[in-house]
């Protein structure tokens, strides 16, 4: 027998089990339930086709189903399918970027499996009984999928149709989604999740990151690699997670890196903010939160833990910095504070956060930590395995400065370009002082202008420098105070001549 003519059968069954369903209305409900057995029973010996649901929300739960998000987005993302439906529904899904076009509600799709064999989709649900009364009004529409099938295709749609689906699905909805920056210092929110989150949107990107171009690719070609390891990693027994440290002056570009890092992955960035964490559970906590496809970041982990591993009490220190003799020598402090001390978040805590047996939950994710003093971190923390790759960023070379250049002025090239470069060489500059001088100030100032300012810039810079090191080795040399008029005479009469002789350089170079 034909599809067509199963399904002709199939609705006089239906109709059959319509008229049951008005009938259970008169019937007790012993009855009800062999009534509703057998009705089945009979319609499935007849009729050869499997239906399977997944509905919205399964097993009572407060979450989405996974399985129905993943389908939503399979049918959504999938173009055979959405060329057979008639009626479609366009909607901006939750979490997406973009509008979502689908299969609308009582429309049903067919879609192809291998070798010919046809499945279909019908998109529905279920009205709640209007006399319920209920406070999620989502939930109480239980909307599903509901796949029919031949039997004999049973092991197909099951082994392999469905899985496909699934992860097709999956990766379609993050294609589309919304990337998200999660933090931490809000304390709960509203869901009773401890991560709140805004939109992510930082624009920088490893094209308009400034640094030497080899580092930079051996950067990109790490991270491309790992997002692609999944099979490698499972292959060498090693949980699919890479730590990176970025260490480096202030400005350097540190941060700039991790949204680049993002925005080439494609990754949700976490910033946890380890002061406000009370103690090693909440960490953990916070850590299965986090979804896979994320950036894990703490910034200045040298101010976060000291080097005990004790967590440092972030504005507290001061204060306590200042504690008369009294209260230092007053009796150890009472049991409370010593419990206190130990529920908070330890270097341990931290560290089977990154490499422990929690680390392994979800997959796919990179922990960054930032510092501006790595000789300040404890080893344990950043040895390799934990932190794998080590990168720092430096002060603005010549290279770094042209990729500044391009991004803030347009140009490839110039002829103050060598007075540049030989003012990089003698005087160190973060990329973020360079980006500074390099932005227009006003409509109309151009190349010539931002160029100048910054060698001008640099030129302070320099005399500054050497007036500062002339000091300190007269002071060196004299050794004591009385000497410091000397010095800061000696000192003025070296930045008088260092910056006459940069006048010269500036004729010279014009
Ligand atoms: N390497 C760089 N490439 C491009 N822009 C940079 C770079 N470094 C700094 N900048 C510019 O300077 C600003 C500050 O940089 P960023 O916040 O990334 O520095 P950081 O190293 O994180 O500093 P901190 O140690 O103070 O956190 C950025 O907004 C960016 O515009
Ligand atoms: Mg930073």
């Amino acid at each position: 027998m034909e599809v067509e003519q199963w399904a002709g059968l199939g609705s006089a069954l239906a109709s059959f089990m319509l008229l049951g369903a008005m009938v259970r209305q008169y019937f007790p409900y012993q009855l009800q339930y062999y009534l509703t057995v057998y009705t089945h029973k009979l319609f499935s010996y007849f009729y050869p086709y499997i239906q399977l649901t997944i509905p919205e929300y399964s097993g009572g739960g407060m979450a989405r189903s996974d399985a129905y998000a993943a389908v939503e987005s399979y049918l959504a993302d999938s173009p055979s399918v959405l060329r057979r439906a008639r009626r479609l529904r366009a909607d901006v899904g939750r979490g997406s970027k973009k509008l979502l076009i689908t299969v609308d509600e009582d429309e049903e799709v067919a879609d192809e499996l291998a070798g010919g064999a046809r499945v279909w989709w019908l998109s529905s649900r279920e009205l709640p009984a209007s006399q319920t009364i209920t406070w999620n009004a989502a939930q109480a529409t239980r909307r599903y999928y509901q796949l029919s099938f031949h039997r004999r295709h049973r092991e197909l749609v099951v082994g392999s149709y469905l899985p496909r689906v699934v992860e097709e699905g999956r990766a379609a909805a993050i294609k589309n989604r919304q990337r998200r920056l999660f933090t931490n210092g809000d304390g709960w929110n509203d869901d009773g999740l401890a991560w709140s989150h805004v939109p992510f949107e930082h624009p920088s990107t490893f094209e308009t990151l400034a640094m030497d171009p080899v580092k930079k690719q051996e950067i990109v070609d790490d991270l491309t690699h790992f997002r692609d390891g999944k099979e490698y990693y499972a292959q060498i027994g090693k949980a699919w997670k890479r730590g990176y440290l970025l260490h480096g002056p202030p400005g350097t570009g540190k941060s700039s890196m991790i949204a680049a890092m993002a925005n080439l992955l494609d990754y949700d960035v976490y910033d946890l903010e380890l002061t406000t964490v009370e103690d090693n559970t909440e960490l953990r906590r916070l850590f299965i939160e986090t979804t896979s496809k994320s950036i894990i970041v703490i910034e200045d982990i040298d101010c976060s833990l000291d080097l005990t591993g004790k967590r440092s009490k972030r504005g507290k220190k001061d204060s306590a910095e200042v504690e008369s003799e009294d209260k230092k020598n007053a009796p150890p402090p009472p049991e409370k504070d010593e419990k206190e001390e130990d529920s908070k978040v330890t270097l341990s805590g931290l560290l089977n956060f990154i490499d422990g047996l929690w680390s392994a939950c979800g997959g796919e994710r990179i922990i960054v930590f930032t510092t501006n003093h790595v000789e300040k971190i404890d080893p344990a923390l950043i040895r390799r395995g934990r932190m794998d790759k080590h990168i720092e960023m430096s002060y603005c070379g010549f290279e770094a400065f042209k990729v500044l250049a391009k991004n803030y002025l347009r140009i490839y090239g110039h002829r103050r370009f060598d007075e540049v470069r030989r003012l990089l060489e003698e005087v160190r500059m973060s990329p973020a002082d360079v980006a500074e001088n390099l932005m227009p100030k006003s409509a109309g100032e151009g190349a010539d202008a931002c160029l100048e300012r910054l060698i001008e810039d640099k030129k302070k810079s320099k005399s500054l420098f050497y007036s500062s090191l002339f000091r300190q080795q007269l002071q060196q040399l004299h050794g004591d105070e009385k000497d410091e008029a000397a010095a800061a005479a000696a000192a003025a009469a070296a930045s008088a001549t260092v910056a006459a002789s940069s006048e010269d350089e500036t004729v010279e170079s014009n």
